[in-house]
């Protein structure tokens, strides 16, 4: 239930203790029913913590077994978040969660801020669709809680990619080449000073490797390619070449990626011609 005093106005247009009323009889009659109850407090984030406070505390009298912080619109920050559920905690003995939405970003830093302070359960979304900006991503939220904070939640991060890929199919929802984690760019390395160091260690330039989340690196060609760059797609093609003949090749590349053309393999195929290597 929308509980700020602006979803109260705009959305129900009843008083605050009609409407928490309604949120009561709600929970009892899943209660009644033998239900796991949830209470929301929608735009929780924009609600006063004191009435917000009195409708949890009712919420956990009548029984409810969860209840949910949601921050509907976005709003807050983890630091605000971390001060939300901590002096909630101090007033509730009921599990707390959390429902971010992501319209300034902080979907997913919000949740973990929460769960710093207590909250246990956290919702979450393949590719973080949802309403707007959507919600906080799972493949997000378990490869920072796996890999910066140390907590692994037990589920298999290979599958991530492959799961990642299926919502979007069944979803129709493209996912942007940058998104965390699941982005088509995220393991896509172009500038030579980076795939320099790639080849020589990933790490350098990755914070986990690809195959943790079930895909794979991809060195591509262009402008800000470099010979290390280069020596890599020969090695993939088998092919050995002089000192001058691998200048040429990187300047071909950066010319023709200027010209707005993709190195493909074909215009790969087309560089080497040019300079009498055969394949
Ligand atoms: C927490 C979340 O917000 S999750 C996302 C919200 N979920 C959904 O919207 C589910 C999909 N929605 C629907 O299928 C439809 O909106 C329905 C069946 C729920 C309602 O359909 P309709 O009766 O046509 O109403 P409509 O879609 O215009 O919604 C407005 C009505 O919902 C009421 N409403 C809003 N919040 C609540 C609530 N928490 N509890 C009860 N009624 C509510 C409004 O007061 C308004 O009632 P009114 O028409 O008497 O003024
Ligand atoms: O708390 C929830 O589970 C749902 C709340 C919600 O969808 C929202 O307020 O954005």
């Amino acid at each position: 239930m929308g509980l700020s005093d602006l979803h109260l106005e705009v959305k129900i247009n009843k008083p605050r203790d009609v409407v928490n009323q309604i949120c009561m009889d709600a929970i009892d009659y899943g209660k009644d029913h033998g239900l796991f109850v949830a209470f929301s407090a929608e735009d929780a984030t924009r609600t006063e913590l004191p009435k917000l406070l009195d409708v949890y505390k009712q919420a956990q009298d009548h029984g409810a077994d969860r209840i949910h912080i949601a921050d509907t619109t976005g709003s807050i920050n983890p630091y605000a978040t971390q001060y939300l559920v901590k002096n909630i905690k101090k007033e509730i003995d009921t599990e707390i969660a959390l429902h971010c939405h992501n319209d300034f970003g902080f979907a997913v830093a919000n949740s973990i801020a929460g769960l710093f302070e207590g909250a246990t359960a956290i919702s979450t979304t393949v590719n973080g669709i949802g309403e707007r900006a959507g919600n906080a991503s799972l493949e997000e939220l378990i490869m920072s809680l796996k890999l910066l904070y140390n907590k692994d939640l037990g589920f298999k991060t290979e599958v991530i990619y492959e799961l990642s890929q299926l919502v979007s199919k069944y979803s129709k929802i493209p996912i942007s080449d940058s998104k965390a984690i699941v982005g088509n760019n995220v393991f896509r390395h172009e500038s030579g000073i980076h795939v320099d160091a790639i080849v020589k260690n990933p790490l350098a330039y990755e914070p986990f490797i690809p195959e943790m989340i079930g895909t794979k690196r991809q060195i591509v060609l262009g402008k800000h390619s470099g010979k290390s760059a280069v020596i890599e797609k020969l090695d993939t093609l088998n092919i050995k070449v002089d000192d001058t003949q691998l200048s040429q090749i990187v300047s071909l590349v950066k010319q023709e990626r200027e010209r707005g053309e993709e190195i493909t393999n074909n215009k790969f195929d087309e560089i080497l011609e040019k300079v009498n290597i055969k394949r």
